[in-house]
């Protein structure tokens, strides 16, 4: 099965590639630039935010479809900020659902999600069986993993995303848009994060940047016999 890893930036998509068996290729398709390695994952430096990751995400997955070899899987993976207490910096998190967390509308009653004011989608939820084999061979914790397009910076936003979303474990700025691209291709999703810093005040002190960066290139050697024995049709 191939399988795309879409990460946001190069020191991402470089921890997924230490975690090869070897070298990898650089495979260039309009509008994305590949990282293939010998075991045959596609990775993808899709940019920072939703909208640049869900382009290229689209492209990559567009140009694979149109040669005749498209995906099985696509993975949104890399750092994201954690909620305390159940994932703290350094912990990994693997997304049972995808959810656009600032995708509506604010009115004087609160924040509205876009599928209360009648239309489109806020969550994307990965496989069940293959999210229950990443947490058992990972360590990562399951849960609700949220995608902003501003980084939360006060202990008043994290509470209030906390407590519209009472299972958030991570924060991020692509998954949904990762996942969005794989939904318009039929694909099914992951998304895997480890934990660089508290999701609460902004705090650059706090970040652990190479700590995550280590602890993803760690889960990704781990899931290679996970998405190699993993069948899609099986579900
Ligand atoms: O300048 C800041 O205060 C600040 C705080 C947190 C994150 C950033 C970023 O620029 C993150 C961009 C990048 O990293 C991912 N990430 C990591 N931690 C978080 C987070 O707490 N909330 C959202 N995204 C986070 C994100 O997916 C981006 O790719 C700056």
């Amino acid at each position: 099965m191939n399988v795309l890893v879409a990460t946001a930036v190069p020191a991402e998509r470089d921890a997924v590639a230490r975690a090869a068996s070897g070298p990898v290729r650089e495979v260039f398709r309009p509008g994305a630039t590949l990282h293939r390695t010998p075991g045959g994952w596609d990775l993808l430096a899709a940019g920072v935010g939703p909208a640049l990751a869900a382009a290229s995400t689209a492209a990559a997955l567009t140009a694979a479809a149109c040669a005749g070899t498209p995906y099985g899987l696509v993975v949104s993976a890399g750092i994201g900020g954690g909620f305390a207490p159940h994932a703290p910096v350094g912990s990994l998190v693997v997304a049972d659902e995808i959810t656009a967390a600032d995708l509506g509308a604010e009115t004087a009653e609160g924040f509205l999600p876009v599928t209360e004011l009648g239309f489109g989608t806020v969550t994307h939820r990965p496989p069940g069986d293959l999210v229950r084999e990443v947490a058992a061979a990972t360590g990562a914790r399951p849960g609700t993993v949220l995608t902003v397009s501003t980084v939360t910076g006060t202990a008043e936003r994290a509470a209030a995303l906390g407590a519209r979303h009472p299972r958030a474990l991570a924060e991020a700025m692509e998954g949904f848009g990762v996942a969005e691209a794989a939904a318009a291709h039929g694909v099914p999703v992951l998304e895997l994060r480890a934990v660089s810093n508290p999701v609460g005040p902004r705090d650059r002190a706090a970040w652990r940047i190479p700590d995550a960066l280590a602890a993803l290139a760690e889960a990704f050697g781990k899931l290679a016999p996970v998405l190699e024995s993993w069948n899609p049709h099986d579900q």
